[in-house]
C-alpha cells in the first residue's frame, strides 16, 4: 500500500513510521510513505503556507494555492487513484471498519492540518473525506496520520507474522469485541497466579475461556460496543456464566 503524507512536518511521519511493525513493513515493501511539505511548493520568497484569516479571530489559516501545487505533485507521483483524507476534529470518528476499509485500498493520501485549518475552498475542492481520531484538539493532524499509517499498516499481508496476529486484537472480531486479558512467566507471583485454564493444555477450553473474557470485559467496560441481539447462542451462554460468577 502507497501512503502519501502532506504535511508541514514530514521529517515527523518519517520517525514515526520507522520503528517497529511499520518500519518492517516498509522495509519490506508492503508499505510505501512518502512525505510532502506545501512549504516547497509556496511562491515568493517568504515561501508563505498560511495567512491571516478573514473575519478576523486568532491564528491563522492554511492557505489555498501552496497545498494544491503539493497535493498536484504527490497525486502525479503515482498513477493509483487515492483519496485524499483531512485529519481533523469535524472528521468521521475512525473506527477499525474503517482501518479495515483504508487498509483495502491501493493508496491513500493524508492531509494533516496545522494553524487553526485550511481554506474550506481547498477543503470543498481537494477532500474526499474527513476523519477524526476523536473527540479532542491536537495541534496538528500529523499524531492523526501516524495512527492511521500504524493500523492499516498491520492489516497489510504479511505485516505481521503469526506470533503478533491481528485477528487476536481488540475490535478484530466481527462484533468487534475487546480483547482478552494476557499472561506469561512467571505463572506464580505475588501478584497473583496465572488461571489454571491457560496452563491445561487444553485448546478448546483455553480458546473458550478467552471468548467468555472478550465478552465480559466488552460488557463491563464497552457496553455500547457489545450488541448482545447479535451474540449467538454460545456467546449469550458463557457470558451470562462469566457475569454470574463475577456477581458472586
Ligand atoms: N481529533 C482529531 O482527529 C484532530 C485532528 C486534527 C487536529 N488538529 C489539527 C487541525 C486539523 C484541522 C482543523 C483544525 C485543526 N486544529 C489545529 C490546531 O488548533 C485546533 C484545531 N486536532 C484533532
Amino acid at each position: 500500500m502507497r501512503i502519501d503524507v502532506v504535511t508541514l512536518f514530514p521529517e515527523f511521519m518519517a520517525q514515526s513510521a520507522a520503528l517497529g511493525v511499520v518500519g518492517r513493513a516498509a522495509e519490506r515493501g508492503l508499505l510505501e510513505l512518502h512525505g510532502w511539505n506545501p512549504r516547497d511548493y509556496a511562491e515568493g520568497n517568504y515561501r508563505r503556507v498560511d495567512d491571516r484569516p478573514f473575519g478576523g479571530g486568532p491564528g491563522m489559516v492554511m492557505l489555498i494555492e501552496p497545498l494544491r501545487a503539493c497535493l498536484a505533485a504527490a497525486k502525479a507521483a503515482d498513477p493509483a487513484p487515492a483519496p485524499v483524507i483531512y485529519l481533523s476534529p469535524q472528521g468521521t470518528p475512525l473506527t477499525q471498519a474503517k482501518v479495515r476499509e483504508l487498509a483495502a485500498l491501493p493508496r491513500m493520501i493524508l492531509l494533516c492540518g496545522r494553524y487553526e485549518g485550511i481554506d474550506e475552498r481547498f477543503l470543498e475542492a481537494e477532500v474526499t473525506e474527513e476523519i477524526s481520531l476523536g473527540d479532542y484538539v491536537l495541534s496538528g493532524g500529523e499524531l492523526g496520520a501516524a495512527v492511521i499509517v500504524d493500523a492499516v499498516t498491520r492489516l497489510q499481508e504479511g505485516a505481521l507474522g503469526d506470533a503478533e496476529s491481528a485477528a487476536q486484537d481488540s475490535f478484530e472480531g466481527p462484533q468487534g469485541l475487546l480483547d482478552c486479558p494476557h499472561y506469561s512467566h512467571p505463572a506464580q507471583h505475588e501478584w497473583g497466579t496465572v488461571p489454571d485454564v491457560l496452563r491445561s493444555g487444553n485448546h478448546a477450553a483455553i480458546a473458550r475461556w478467552r471468548r467468555q473474557q472478550s465478552l465480559l470485559r466488552t460488557a463491563l467496560r464497552r457496553p455500547d460496543l457489545l450488541d448482545e441481539g447479535q451474540l449467538s447462542k454460545a456467546d449469550r451462554v458463557l457470558l451470562e456464566q462469566a457475569r454470574q460468577a463475577v456477581a458472586k
